[in-house]
């Protein structure tokens, strides 16, 4: 018998409780490459809120990619020796569930995948049909993405005649087609400019708005990682950094940056600043600049100032960045490729 009665305790704990599961779990993933015997991932454990926007940064080699290609199910991961590694999608084991899993999930990669010499409608009718749409649901469906993502009056062009940003447009109308409900994006701006950068960016987060989509996106860039929930820092293929990014930054402290014109003059300078203040060296951006992480950032600078101001060229203290708490955690220069 089927009742009208309001949900008793138990199942509105069940409904949260289904509600609170996260959308990505990721328990012991290790990946090695066997060809090259490379461990590209080593033990990363994370979750994903549904509904969340989590942005994966790390430099050259630290095991972005081999992540990406993982989740899409591009890549079966090997595991390390005795540990079976776990990795659920809206519920779904990634070692049984790939087909389940692809139906829901959104990629955009971070090379082009649209046909440059088909429209943009025709590249997503061929879309759709991948996933089995059929033709009522797409005339309807494609003029719908199309207008999210702004590019109604550029729909009957041939994709090699859009400009870099609307092309990376089209590929988030092809990528949203099916109405996924995880978007994973691999570097999505690589080589568009920051006008269309942020265009791109305003067009995922109406979806998002819309939708309550997951996103998963790697990333080069502290900027578009500024906007993500969470901030997972990979480094040789294991997470070394993870929170939000006002938490990653308010766990780091101020950065005394320090010229000097003469390079023997800045060597002492920086060893007394980490003697005397107990701060940390960062990677050297600048040739010729230290810079220091450090608790007593406004003491440190009046004492740099009083002891060794005839020796200095400049000499400022900042509140950390994001690259810096990249810099740290990695001890690798934070480089916008
Ligand atoms: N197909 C492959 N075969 C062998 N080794 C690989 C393969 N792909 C990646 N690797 C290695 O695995 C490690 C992680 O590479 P991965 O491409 O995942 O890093 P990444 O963070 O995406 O780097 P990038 O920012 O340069 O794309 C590196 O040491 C890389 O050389």
């Amino acid at each position: 018998m089927t009742t009208n009665a309001a949900p008793s305790r138990v199942d509105q704990a069940g409904q949260a409780a289904v509600r609170a599961e996260p959308a990505v779990v990721i328990d012991g993933l290790s990946h090695r490459y066997p060809k090259a015997d490379v461990l590209a991932l080593d033990d990363v454990n994370l979750r994903m809120a549904s509904g969340s926007f989590t942005a994966v940064l790390g430099p050259n080699g630290s095991g972005k990619s081999t992540l990406f290609r993982i989740l899409t199910t591009a890549v079966r991961a090997t595991g390390k020796p005795g540990v079976v590694p776990r990795v659920t999608i809206l519920g779904h084991d990634l070692r049984v569930g790939a087909h389940a899993i692809r139906q829901r999930l959104g990629v955009v990669f971070q090379s082009p995948s649209l046909d440059s010499e088909l429209s943009v409608v025709e590249n997503l009718r061929l879309q759709g049909r991948v996933y089995g749409m059929s033709g009522s649901e797409l005339r309807r469906r494609i003029p719908e993405r199309l207008e999210a993502v702004g590019l109604s009056d550029r729909a009957h062009d041939r994709v090699g005649t859009l400009s870099g940003g609307l092309a990376r447009r089209a590929e988030l109308a092809k990528a949203l087609l099916h109405d996924p409900r995880i978007l994973i994006l691999d570097e999505p701006s690589t080589g568009v400019d920051p006008t269309a950068r942020r265009q791109f960016w305003q067009s995922l987060e109406a979806e998002r708005r819309r939708s309550g989509l997951t996103v998963l996106m790697t990333t080069h860039l502290t900027d578009e990682a500024e906007a993500a929930d969470n901030v997972v820092v990979l480094s040789r293929g294991r997470v070394v950094a993870e929170g939000s990014p006002a938490a990653l930054k308010a766990d780091s402290r101020a950065v005394l940056a320090v010229a000097t014109r003469d390079a023997d003059a800045l060597l002492v300078i920086a060893e007394d600043l980490v003697e005397r203040f107990g701060g940390d060296r960062l990677p050297e951006r600048v040739f010729g600049e230290a810079r220091i992480e450090l608790a007593e950032g406004a003491a440190a600078l009046r004492w740099v100032l009083d002891e060794h101001g005839g020796a200095v060229r400049s000499v400022t203290l900042s509140e950390p960045t994001l690259e810096d708490v990249f810099e740290r955690t990695t001890g690798t220069i934070f480089t916008q490729v």
